[in-house]
């Protein structure tokens, strides 16, 4: 069954999955880009040459792995644009800035030069009119229990040998910037209202609250145009 062309989801639309480490998002963006169809753009992770060595020492290698994820992620956003949409994205760019460049400067293991040289690349990159923003940003949220045990279970080890603090402040300042998130239309999503690895019905729900979304959406800004004309 086609669950795009049932749930009415634009064929160009493009979806970003947001949320902290482990929570599920390429779980998500691998079963909802298969269940539209859509095509997937998902950052480096075992490829990324920085990553290991970000964790083994945050001070020295924070801002290589900003400039890295921003070129990536910056590449992704034109491989999207030249497909013209039609895509599920494993972590939006807002993210970078939004949560890890500010949580290691605030911290003290990004120095002041290196955020301000971030900072001004990131908005001159992205907070533009030229830059298009997703259709929506899909957030995935859950208890920090259960998001630690998926850390856990995920085993990749240089998360497992980071201290628990670190999972810990990243969740709290998770629930202030999506608190405060205005870039683009979100939807949130708790994690134990759906379990799409166990429940083959939990993905189309999932589709339903999105076209309901974003279909409210489109109308609310219909309707802010004609008040704006
Ligand atoms: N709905 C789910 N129920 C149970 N476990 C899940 C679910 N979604 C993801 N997981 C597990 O949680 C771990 C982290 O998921 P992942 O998609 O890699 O997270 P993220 O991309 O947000 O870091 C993986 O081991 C994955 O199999
Ligand atoms: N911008 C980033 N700064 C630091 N670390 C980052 C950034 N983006 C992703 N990461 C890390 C966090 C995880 O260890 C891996 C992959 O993230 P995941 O949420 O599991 O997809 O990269």
């Amino acid at each position: 069954m086609d669950l795009r062309k049932k749930y009415n989801i634009p064929s160009d639309a493009v979806l970003t999955i947001a949320g902290t480490v482990g929570v599920g998002k390429s779980t998500m963006t691998t079963a909802l880009a298969n269940a539209l169809g859509f095509r997937t753009s998902f950052e480096k992770v075992d490829t990324n040459p920085y990553l290991d060595k970000f964790y083994a020492d945050f001070e020295r290698w924070s801002f290589h792995l900003q400039i890295y994820f921003l070129a990536e992620r910056f590449k992704e956003q034109k491989k999207i644009f030249e497909y013209g949409g039609g895509f599920v994205q494993d972590r939006s760019i807002y993210e970078d800035t939004g949560i890890f460049a500010k949580m290691h400067h605030e911290k003290g293991t990004m120095s002041p030069v290196d955020y301000e040289t971030y900072t001004s690349l990131f908005d001159a990159m992205v907070m533009t009119p030229y830059f298009p923003h997703p259709d929506l940003l899909i957030y995935l949220e859950g208890s920090f229990d259960d998001i630690v045990s998926r850390i856990q279970k995920r085993g990749r080890p240089m998360e497992q040998q980071t201290p628990i603090d670190y999972w810990k402040e990243m969740h709290e300042r998770y629930e202030n910037w999506i608190n405060n998130f205005n870039a683009c239309p979100v939807l949130r999503l708790n994690i134990n209202e759906y379990d799409i690895l166990n429940e083959d019905h939990s993905i189309e729900l999932i589709i339903e609250k999105i076209s309901r979304f974003l279909h409210h959406s489109e109308k609310l800004k219909r309707r802010t145009a004609i008040y704006t004309k």
